[in-house]
């Protein structure tokens, strides 16, 4: 399906009719942003404080299981459709083997079933990767100094089983392991987990922006890097084949992270697969809208609608930002 747009010459054709004032700006909007495109990363810690403010990421606060319980009744009540919930795992219970991934009664499992029991009606996405709950903070085993891919997707298929059991709805590998779609989803299947989703981060990119998150879940001391698993920026035709395999594994939805430094892989993959596509608006790139507000350099509410309206342009299906609750709350005014 192609057709070329008919444009007149001036002055037949004058651009700026169409802009000349709000309600005719408005009528002709090719895209717009509403609750519904908003998916709402919380981070819940086991501390025995209500709220724990990140120092990186102004105005977000770890939560206990209670706080995040209320959190997601006003999200839900705002018309966010789901939550992407975080741990921040008390350091002591960290090991080499990331047992408490796999931990039925762990903060991950507690908070699943309180938000599934308060607020059955919103979707819950949980992170399935080892980083909040390995010692070193990479997302995978380390074996003789290396990432195994194999060893670490034994442990996420159980992470995501104990997951699903405790009521996600939707789990979100993001730790970039090859292969972990197909193993998760078989086993999903042989436990009789068909329904649940899968949403893949398929095209996780090394990325420079992701330092407050690191710093909410507590990860910070990372040694190293993680570019033996997220992609290298230089790569653009890596990123679909990275989705066509998680798509032929048995994903239901693909991600592509961060955000707006990625637009053009955005554009990609929603064209090329017509699978519902998200992105995720990374801690990086919340920290440099507010640093920006905060220096005066930039007007908050227009710079975070024009970040989220670009999202929709390059075709994503919705936005996993730290801004969803505000952005929610301002539609409604
Ligand atoms: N797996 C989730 C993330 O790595 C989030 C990154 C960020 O917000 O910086
Ligand atoms: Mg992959």
């Amino acid at each position: 399906m192609s057709f070329k747009p008919v444009v007149g010459s001036y002055p037949l054709s004058r651009p700026r009719r169409l802009r000349q004032n709000a309600w005719v700006r408005d009528m002709v909007a090719e895209h717009r942003v509403t609750a519904s495109d908003l998916i709402w990363p919380i981070f819940v810690h086991d501390k025995d404080m209500a709220r724990d403010p990140i120092r990186s990421l102004e105005g977000v606060d770890r939560l206990s299981i209670n706080e995040a319980v209320k959190e997601a009744k006003e999200a839900h009540a705002m018309g966010i459709p789901a939550l992407a919930l975080f741990p921040n795992i008390d350091p002591s219970l960290r090991n080499d083997e990331a047992t408490a991934a796999i931990d039925p009664n762990g903060l991950v499992a507690q908070t699943c079933r309180a938000i599934k029991s308060a607020v059955p009606e919103i979707g819950l996405i949980v992170d399935v990767a080892l980083d909040p709950f390995t010692a070193h903070g990479h997302d995978g085993l380390l074996i003789d100094g290396q990432i195994h891919n194999d060893k670490t997707i034994e442990i996420l298929i159980q992470q995501a089983i104990v997951q699903a059991e405790a009521g996600a709805d939707v789990v979100a590998p993001s730790d970039m392991m090859d292969g972990r779609i197909g193993e998760i989803r078989k086993a999903f299947e042989a436990r009789g987990l068909h329904d649940k989703l899968i949403m893949s981060y398929a095209a996780k990119y090394a990325s420079a922006f992701y330092g407050p998150f690191r710093d909410a879940v507590g990860t910070s001391a990372l040694k190293g890097d993680k570019k033996t698993y997220q992609m290298d920026a230089a790569n653009s035709d890596e990123a679909l084949r990275e989705v066509m395999m998680d798509i032929q594994e048995g994903a239901d939805m693909v991600m592509v992270k961060p955000g707006l430094p990625y637009l053009d892989i955005v554009q990609r993959v929603s064209e090329t697969f017509k699978v519902p596509t998200f992105v995720y608006q990374v801690s990086g790139e919340y920290a440099m809208i507010k640093a920006a507000v905060a220096a005066g350099f930039m007007d908050h509410d227009k710079g975070v609608f024009e970040t989220l309206l670009a999202f929709k342009r390059a075709g994503a299906s919705g936005v996993l930002t730290y801004f969803a609750k505000y952005v929610a709350e301002r539609l409604q005014a």
